[in-house]
């Protein structure tokens, strides 16, 4: 046992899971909006959210202490993080990743062990292994998911478009590339890109009014198609993110090996996930999101660069690196050879 993960530690890490709800309230009850609105005291704060007096105090402090909020005399403001990050309608809001880590993972993360005796997923929000169909059959299941989906890419887009040498490439094909919010972002910043979103067929309606809303009609192709079933369109790179971890190793090798074919000769493979790396920073929250994809799906896990990396070399790409893209995220490159 490290020295430093004494009985203090050991609590903190077994309790943790207050804190997560001091911050999922706190959206639920929609309190980082009302103080968008301006700074205001725990009195008119438990007004105008309804709140009982007994707990506001402490919440309140709660959360100033965990420096989600700021205190400004006997007033409280939401702190930057919060300004940015919680309150909808900013451009960074992550309420509908933040949304479902409340309403699916944390019911689900009640029944870890009965997951770990079984191997079976505890989100209640489908009951069939086909877990995208079935969510995408009900209107405010797919909605949740996308939103949910693109808050966890949203914040790689700048550093993808400056990850990779772009300028020298013409065609990108995203495979599950969702409502195209990512190869949107990618072609504001590289307008010459010739770009393709895959995705199932269900998302086209979703695909374009997004592309409307963004004002990217046009820039961006759908291609509706099953990536494990159907023929996968060649471009000169093709890049996949947050997908190979909702599958199992089998799966992402048969993957693999079907882009390999669809990659020009010169062209490249981009893959980003929060892959474990043995040693890392990210080890440890890597294998607890690897523990919520066991929750969450059917077969997904997280997995380790250095197994993509065999994979990659089995389906026949030559030269492979790996980069940070951003908080826990590994960005891997695979080059076709000529
Ligand atoms: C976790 S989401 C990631 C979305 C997007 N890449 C992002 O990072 O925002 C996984 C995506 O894979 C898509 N997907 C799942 N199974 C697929 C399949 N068999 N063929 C094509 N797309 C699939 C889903 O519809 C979904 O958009």
């Amino acid at each position: 046992m490290s020295e430093a993960f004494g009985a203090g530690s050991l609590l903190e890490t077994a309790m943790s899971f207050q804190r997560a709800k001091l911050v999922l309230t706190g959206l639920e009850l929609g309190l980082f909006e009302l103080l968008a609105g301006g700074p205001a005291t725990e009195g008119t704060i438990g007004e105008r959210l309804g709140l009982h007096a007994r707990g506001t105090g402490d919440f309140l402090a709660a959360l100033a202490e965990a420096g989600v909020l700021a205190r400004e005399g006997s007033r409280y403001r939401n702190g930057e993080a919060a300004a940015r990050f919680l309150v909808r309608g900013e451009p960074g809001f992550l309420g509908g990743f933040l949304h479902v880590a409340d309403e699916v993972m944390y019911p689900a993360w009640g029944h870890l062990a009965t997951s770990l005796r079984t191997g079976e997923p505890q989100a209640t929000t489908y009951s069939r292994p086909d877990m995208f169909a079935e969510l995408y059959e009900d209107d405010a299941k797919r909605s949740a998911f996308v939103r949910m989906a693109e808050d966890a890419s949203r914040p790689l887009i700048p550093a993808l478009a400056e990850a990779f040498d772009w300028a020298a490439r013409g065609t990108v094909l995203e495979l599950g590339g969702c409502r195209g919010n990512v190869a949107a972002g990618l072609v504001a910043a590289h307008p010459h890109l010739d770009a393709t979103v895959l995705d199932l067929p269900q998302l086209r309606p979703e695909f374009d009014a997004h592309m409307r809303t963004l004002g990217t009609t046009g820039k961006v192709r759908f291609h509706g198609a099953d990536f494990f079933a159907d023929g996968l369109p060649e471009a000169e790179v093709i890049m996949i993110g947050h997908c190979l971890v909702d599958w199992t190793d089998d799966q992402r090798r048969a993957l693999i090996a079907r882009v390999f074919p669809a990659v020009r000769p010169g062209g490249a493979f981009l893959i980003w996930d929060p892959m474990i790396v043995p040693g890392a920073e990210s080890c440890l929250r890597n294998l607890v999101r690897s523990l919520n994809m066991q929750l969450m799906t059917p077969h997904g896990a997280n997995y380790r660069v250095d197994e993509l990396t065999g994979w990659l070399r089995e389906a026949g790409f030559g030269e492979v690196r790996h980069d940070a893209l951003g908080q826990d995220v590994t960005l891997v490159t695979a080059l076709r050879p000529e």
